[in-house]
């Protein structure tokens, strides 16, 4: 097996092609080797655009990326990629192909022999917990789109790379999945030490996932870069205070439903849209979308039990 490599940016920066400020700018960070480093920050600041700077899909405007010590410009691509797992947010699987060519395509195109790449094709399926005799012969669209994650990872995996990327790679699936799928990588992760760089922008799964946790904001620029227990406990700016605890608070009114609220008596004979099984973040959403002071809610049998309000929401939360 190959081991982990260690993965240095070196004021890394891409400026694309009419663009008049870069996307991400002269951005330096270490990566040890077997790490799982987060690159954490709001849309637009330039995660994907670092993410695909390593495997070339874009390319440096100036500075560089070295894998174990050696520039990832100097390398020919394809060899260069061939080293570097690669896992999207939709698992990009040909649906036309099986599981098994799916999770086969790399090793077959190293020109593995067939017995070598069957076997690993089995050993890979099994890390990730799909019996083979069971899927590997189905098709993409045969899958739950936690499974359809799964093989992507696995595929990612095949040819034993060092490094794996991974954008957002369980961001389409639902919360409950998405923990599952979190929890199962990182047994995984135990397992095979791979260094990986994983896009996210939510905290949580930051600070669950990453061993490091880079913080950016627009234009690549690096806030901080630290444990996700600093990052949670000394924060480096306002702006990183600010962005940990907005996606905090946000969470937190999604654990909760109207139902554990003391209501509101209800005004007026609207109909309510709003149900007590509803999360304070749906009610939240509902009464900022309206422009509305105050809705209606009613209980699952469609009876009005009362009203909420932005304030009785800050209260609770
Ligand atoms: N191919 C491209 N051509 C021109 N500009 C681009 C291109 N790809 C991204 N950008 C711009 O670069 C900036 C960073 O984009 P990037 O996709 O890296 O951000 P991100 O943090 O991954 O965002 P998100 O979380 O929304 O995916 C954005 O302003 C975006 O519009």
């Amino acid at each position: 097996m190959q081991s982990a490599a260690d993965i240095v940016f070196d004021a890394a920066t891409k400026t694309y092609a009419g663009s008049a400020e870069p996307a991400v700018d002269a951005l330096s960070l270490t990566v040890p080797a077997g790490e799982i480093c987060v690159l954490l920050g709001a849309s637009g600041c330039g995660k994907t655009t670092a993410l695909t700077l390593v495997n070339r899909l874009t390319e440096l405007t100036s500075g560089d990326i070295r894998i174990d010590g050696r520039s990832i410009r100097e390398q020919d691509v394809i060899e260069l990629r061939r080293s570097i797992g690669y896992v999207i947010q939709q698992a990009g699987l040909f649906p036309h192909m099986t599981i098994e060519e799916n999770i086969a395509t790399v090793p077959q195109v190293l020109g593995w022999k067939r017995s070598r790449t069957a076997d690993r094709v089995r050993e890979l399926l099994e890390l990730v917990g799909l019996p083979h005799k069971e899927y590997a012969g189905r098709y993409p669209a045969q899958l739950s789109g936690g499974q359809r994650q799964r093989v992507g990872i696995a595929r990612a995996l095949a040819a034993d790379p060092p490094i794996m990327l991974m954008d957002e790679p369980f961001g389409a699936l639902d919360p409950v999945t998405r923990e599952h799928m979190q929890d199962e990588f990182l047994r995984l992760h135990e397992q095979v030490r791979k260094t990986t760089l994983f896009v996210s922008h939510d905290i949580d799964e930051a600070v669950r996932m990453g061993d490091r946790v880079a913080i950016l904001a627009k234009g690549g620029r690096l806030l901080q870069y630290d444990s996700p227990e600093r990052i949670l406990r000394e924060p480096a700016d306002d702006y990183v205070a600010r962005f940990v605890g907005m996606d905090r608070g946000l969470k937190a009114l999604t654990l909760r439903s109207l139902g554990e609220l003391k209501l509101d008596p209800a005004t007026g004979d609207d109909e309510a849209s709003l149900r007590t099984g509803d999360t304070l973040r749906t009610a939240l959403s509902a009464l900022l979308a309206g422009g509305a002071e105050r809705l209606p809610v009613a209980d699952e049998s469609g009876r009005t039990v009362g009203s909420v309000t932005v304030d009785l929401i800050r209260e609770a939360a």
